[in-house]
């Protein structure tokens, strides 16, 4: 063991020549203690505190510890617990951890990007503004935290450097009563901008980005629906960046409900052709995924039409059809053209016209998926797909306890935030986790790698194909529809792989060597380019 210090051996025993550390310290299992204090914390936020310490003051061990219980400890750094650190962030606040860019920064923001420690080191940004964090909606410059769990699941997840994580959050003033008139909210207090005043802000944003980090890729996160699409879809061609909520999202709930549905299938023989999935939540998620499911079943043969026949969409005001007056632009593409009776509103009414196969929610409506609903799914399907995808647990549309007792055991079941496995009438069930943090690390290290120009939508699609075969015989056998997270490392390997081959084929990458090595060769590079922590190097300066 090299520490970097004076050490001397005793009794077999390592003991460092310093004062400021217990000579025996060494020869301790940190990851244990670090492991007793987090569990020696009573709520979750205590838990989210803590491990944020531990990170700042010793980020190998940090990562070490949260490689080696990630069923634990993720749950604190993202969803569930980071909605409680974003909600009080302004209250938490224990030191700088990330990049603030503020409204009142127009017309300097390059001077402001400049400011950050690692610079051209910088190669993934998570960028949000605030304003529609997880379910929680307009959180203003609380939203930092998401940022950070998001790019904690970068480093864990597909061994991208810490130095190369740039958390942003955007301070654009929040609409959020409450926060502006918080004596100690953090963020500008003004209202947000107009959208003129927004893009303005935004061009010159990512811009900046790019001439500051010419090798960053962008991950937009939680913008509210309307700025979520427009952004994409005024930078995707223009910058290397993608949009986590519509694009991660589609791509990882495609991966879960082709294992899905090939489950079901089994049972009941239904082929893709003849499923019928109805979005309860109608946003940046639910239309996301909406257009990755029809884009891959363009690819499976269908017609654009024929594809699009599959989709029922449903917003707060009930099933989206064709005839609603002053329809959102986003919502359009789904509406329904065959529906011309009274205005559907109620699910059940909305599930019995429909008789879907299966049911996503992404619609931020705890319980909105009642016995009844459930019930019923189960009495038109012998394996009824249910996704309750709304994030964090607190607004899940249905509990994994009730979604297994109303069915009889036989649903196949994904949520957006975790939930522990059933035991129902002597049988244990295990929920699968349908979040885009099976693939954005993927998708970020794939694209990094290749040094693609734009993320591509089949970057995206290969991506979702890549995460969908990745079940072990073990994993397949046991009916999960998404891999145990344990193997996050090896799958984002696999996604990275997929992503880079969709970039070559799309001729986005800047990097053409990988054009001449096998995939098992390639494979074996991206391996060898994840970051792997170490604790051992923890004490260099003491
Ligand atoms: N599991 C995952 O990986 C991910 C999960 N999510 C989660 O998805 C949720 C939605 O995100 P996003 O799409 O960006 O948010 P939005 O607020 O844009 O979308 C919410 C949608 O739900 C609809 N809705 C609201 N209330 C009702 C109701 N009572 N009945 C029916 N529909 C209703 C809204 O209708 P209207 O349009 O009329 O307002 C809107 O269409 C969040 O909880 C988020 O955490 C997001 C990304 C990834
Ligand atoms: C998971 C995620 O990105 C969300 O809930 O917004
Ligand atoms: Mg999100």
């Amino acid at each position: 063991m090299s520490l970097g210090l004076p050490l001397v051996a005793t009794n077999g025993h390592v003991v460092p020549l310093t004062t400021r550390i217990p000579p025996y310290f060494l020869n301790t299992d940190h990851r244990q203690r670090c492991l007793a204090q987090l569990r020696s914390k009573h709520t979750g936020l205590e838990k989210y505190i803590y491990l944020n310490g531990l990170k700042e003051r010793d980020p190998n061990l940090f990562y070490e510890v949260l490689l080696g219980n990630m069923l634990e400890i993720i749950p604190i750094l993202y969803t569930p617990t980071v909605g409680d650190a974003c909600s009080n962030y302004s209250h938490i606040w224990r030191r700088p951890e990330g990049l603030y860019v503020s409204i009142e920064h127009k017309g300097h923001i390059r001077q402001v990007l400049h400011t950050w420690p690692t610079g051209l080191a910088s190669r993934i940004a998570v960028v949000t503004d605030g304003s529609r964090i997880l379910g929680l909606g307009d959180l203003g410059a609380n939203g930092l935290p998401i940022s950070i769990g998001k790019l904690d699941l970068y480093i864990a997840g597909a061994g991208i450097k810490p130095t190369s994580a740039v958390p942003i959050c955007l301070d654009l003033g929040t609409n959020t009563e409450k926060f502006l008139e918080d004596p100690l909210y953090i963020g500008v207090r003004r209202k947000r901008p107009a959208t003129a005043e927004m893009d303005e802000f935004m061009k010159e944003f990512m811009e900046a980005m790019k001439e500051t980090f010419p090798q960053l890729l962008v991950q937009f996160e939680d913008f509210s629906t309307d700025n979520a699409f427009r952004y994409l879809e005024m930078f995707k061609t223009q910058y290397r960046c993608f949009n986590d909520d519509i694009q991660g999202t589609g791509s990882v709930v495609l991966s879960g409900f082709l294992n899905s549905a090939r489950l079901a299938s089994s049972a009941t023989g239904t082929p893709l052709s003849e499923q019928r999935i109805l979005f309860f939540g109608a946003g940046s998620a639910g239309i996301g995924v909406a257009k990755q499911l029809t884009s891959f079943f363009t690819l499976q043969g269908m017609s654009e039409d024929e594809a699009r026949k599959r989709i029922y969409t449903v917003d707060s005001k009930g099933l989206i059809t064709a005839d609603r007056k002053g329809l959102q632009e986003h919502k359009i593409y789904f509406a329904r053209t065959d529906y011309d009776g009274p205005a559907l509103t109620s699910l059940i009414d909305i599930i019995q016209y429909v008789k879907p196969t299966a049911l996503l929610g992404l619609s931020t409506i705890r319980n909105a998926f009642t016995e009844d609903v459930v019930r019923l799914m189960a009495s038109l399907n012998a394996r009824p797909i249910i996704f309750p995808l709304s994030n964090p647990v607190s607004l899940c549309e249905v509990d994994y306890s009730d979604a297994i007792k109303w069915t009889n055991g036989t649903v196949i079941f994904a949520s957006g935030s975790p939930y522990k496995a059933v035991k129902f009438e002597g049988k244990v069930y295990e929920p699968g986790q349908g979040n885009n943090m099976y693939i954005f690390p993927g998708i970020g290290l794939g694209t990094i790698l290749s040094e693609a120009r734009h993320v591509t939508d089949a970057m995206v699609e290969q991506a979702s194909i890549a995460l969908a075969g990745s079940l072990t015989d073990e994993e397949e056998s046991s009916e999960l529809v998404y891999p145990r997270l344990a193997r996050i490392r090896d799958i984002s390997a696999n996604i990275a792989l997929a992503v880079i081959r969709a970039a070559q084929t799309d001729n986005v990458d800047e990097n053409v060597l990988f054009r001449n090595l096998t995939d098992e060769a390639l494979l074996d590079y991206i391996k060898a380019k994840q970051w792997q922590p170490c604790s051992a190097h923890s004490y260099p300066h003491l």
